[in-house]
């Protein structure tokens, strides 16, 4: 299918509006890198990100899921193919009787984390100063001081193949809505592993117990389903100790991290046993530039943006980090950051 076509495609299903063309990724990371986006897709409904998926899917054009862009290094020559940005039409937050909380994929962490706080329900205060949405918090497991998003999810609602929400283990999983319309969202070519040719996409609310949470990793990460939104189970305490939590949270991480300074947060995971950032600073590595790429002087967790830095910049830091952790302390670095190829 030529490109005029496939945009024309898109844009009838989310409007002229949220289409862009080759639009720079920098202005959507928190890294501030990143070239163009060859179209940059802002579906409003569940409905039309089923149906951008499926036509993707039908015409072969690589798909990229965006959240508020915290944690991806985007590359120096762009993406082809569609870039799915969930936030603003995404960015419900609904606090429900019992001490649920329903937020949309492109709620933030900082929103959810404050709509807790106004209900007078706590258990969301570790992710309140987590720069991203509550999609990429469930497919990461965000986590920072000692919380994680696993500790207080009880499902994920998802965009996954019908065969998957049938017999793929989803438990007591609700079955929400089929998208059948055969130009949308049936009849998409190039079947997932397992997937039958020419099923269609459901939406379905993934119980905690079948998202195989691990550290910074999860089901949805790995079956590259499109996270649509979650809800959590939080409890009643006050709004004061609330608050306090998260004022006393926000005074440590602007204490120790470099947050005044473009980055994607912590540049690697924590090896087993060991703290990524004392190792790249006993390995001598704290104020390792290359290009406008540097090691924090802050905190040397963090690979950060002091000007014009490009993703080869930090990509050649990365590599040179991790060979001389290597060399000093035999430990292997693993990126947390995802480098979009
Ligand atoms: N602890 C901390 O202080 C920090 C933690 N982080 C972590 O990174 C996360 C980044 O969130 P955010 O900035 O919104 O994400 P990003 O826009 O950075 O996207 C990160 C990855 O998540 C996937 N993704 C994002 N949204 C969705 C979705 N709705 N459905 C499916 N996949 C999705 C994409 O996968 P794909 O490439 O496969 O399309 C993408 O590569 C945070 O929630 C947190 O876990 C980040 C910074 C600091
Ligand atoms: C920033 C992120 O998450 C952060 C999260 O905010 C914080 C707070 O809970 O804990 C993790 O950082 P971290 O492992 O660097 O934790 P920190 O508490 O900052 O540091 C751990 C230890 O390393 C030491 N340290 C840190 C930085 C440094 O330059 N030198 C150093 O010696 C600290 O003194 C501390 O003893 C998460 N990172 C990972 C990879 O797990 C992110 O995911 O992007």
């Amino acid at each position: 299918m030529v490109d005029a076509t496939f945009s024309d495609s898109i844009r009838t299903i989310v409007g002229a509006e949220n289409l862009l063309a080759d639009e720079p990724l920098a202005a959507h990371t928190t890294f501030r890198i990143g070239g163009p986006a060859q179209w940059l897709v802002r579906p409003r409904t569940e409905y039309e990100v089923a149906a951008v998926c499926a036509a993707c899917r039908q015409a072969g054009v690589p798909l990229r899921i965006l959240g508020a862009g915290s944690n991806v290094l985007a590359p120096d020559e762009g993406l082809p193919g569609v870039t799915l940005q969930l936030t603003d039409n995404f960015a419900t937050v609904d606090v429900l009787p019992g001490g649920l909380v329903r937020a949309g994929a492109g709620a933030t962490n900082a929103a959810v984390a404050e709509a807790a706080w106004e209900a007078g329900l706590a258990g969301y205060e570790f992710a309140s100063g987590i720069p991203g949405t509550i999609g990429g918090a469930a497919i990461m497991n965000a986590g920072a001081y000692e919380g994680q998003f696993s500790d207080v999810t009880v499902s994920v609602r998802c965009l996954v193949p019908a065969s998957t929400a049938a017999t793929g283990g989803m438990g007591a999983a609700e079955r929400v809505e089929q998208c059948e319309t055969a130009a949308e969202c049936t009849g998409v070519g190039g079947p997932a592993e397992g997937e039958k040719q020419g099923e269609g996409l459901v939406v379905v609310d993934v119980p905690a117990s079948e998202a195989a949470w691990g550290y910074r990793t999860s089901r949805m990460m790995h079956e590259g389903w499109v996270v649509l939104g979650a809800t959590l189970q939080l409890r009643p305490d006050s709004p004061a100790a609330i608050r306090a939590r998260m004022d006393d949270l926000a005074r440590r991480r602007a204490e120790k991290q470099p947050l005044e300074v473009p980055s994607a947060g912590s540049t690697f995971k924590r090896p087993e046993g060991y703290f990524a950032g004392k190792l790249i600073q006993d390995a001598g590595c704290q104020g390792l530039c290359v290009g406008d790429a540097q090691v924090s002087t802050k905190h040397a967790g963090f690979v950060v943006n002091i000007g014009n830095a490009t993703a080869a910049d930090v990509l050649a830091l990365i590599a040179e980090v991790q060979r001389r952790v290597r060399e000093a302390s035999g430990v292997s670095l693993a990126p947390e950051v995802r480098l979009w190829q």
